[in-house]
């Protein structure tokens, strides 16, 4: 009989007291659990434990919060907050612009007082394509735009 396959790391077989001993899949890390054995393609790459990004916001009218220390309230469309950030993210890539100046001036978070900067966050605590976004970016990369419930995006990773 073939051995079973080495579970991926994280993983655990246990037994289940509720299902007539029928054995099921349990995620240390996350604490998911399930009944089929996962496979390495299901272990999403956990990364380093923090991340430090700064990032440029542009907020608009759909928002969860369509104000900010620029404006309020915050009336654009999502297609207008998408060119201007685009016209941004264009000037920085161009060397135009430097970033943390120009998220003083135009990013719509509290964070534009630090130019741009959050800080160092580990994976749950920022909005969940946020935090993808940012966990995919090698240190000094610079993200597309980026959508989440506060507005759209562009991420610069610094550690
Ligand atoms: O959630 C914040 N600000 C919101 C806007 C916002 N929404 C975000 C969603 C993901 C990442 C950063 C985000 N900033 C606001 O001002 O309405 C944060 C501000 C700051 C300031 C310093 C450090 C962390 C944070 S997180």
């Amino acid at each position: 009989m073939a051995d079973s396959a080495p579970l991926p790391s994280g993983w655990i077989a246990k037994t289940s007291k509720s299902h007539e001993g029928r054995t099921y899949y349990f995620n240390t890390v996350t604490g998911k659990s399930q009944w089929d054995a996962p496979t390495s393609a299901a272990v999403a790459p956990a990364g380093p434990a923090t991340v430090r990004a700064s990032h440029i916001l542009v907020k608009h009218a759909g928002s969860r919060r369509p104000a900010s220390w620029r404006a309020d309230p915050i009336t654009i469309s999502k297609e207008e907050a998408l060119e201007k950030l685009a016209g941004i993210r264009r000037a920085i890539v161009a060397g135009e612009a430097d970033f943390a100046e120009v998220a003083s001036k135009e990013s719509d978070c509290s964070s534009a007082r630090r130019g741009g900067d959050l800080g160092e966050f580990g994976r749950g605590q920022m909005q969940r394509p946020f935090e993808e976004a940012t966990y995919a970016l090698k240190v000094g990369e610079l993200s597309g735009t980026v959508d989440t419930d506060s507005g759209v995006h562009i991420i610069l990773r610094t550690a």
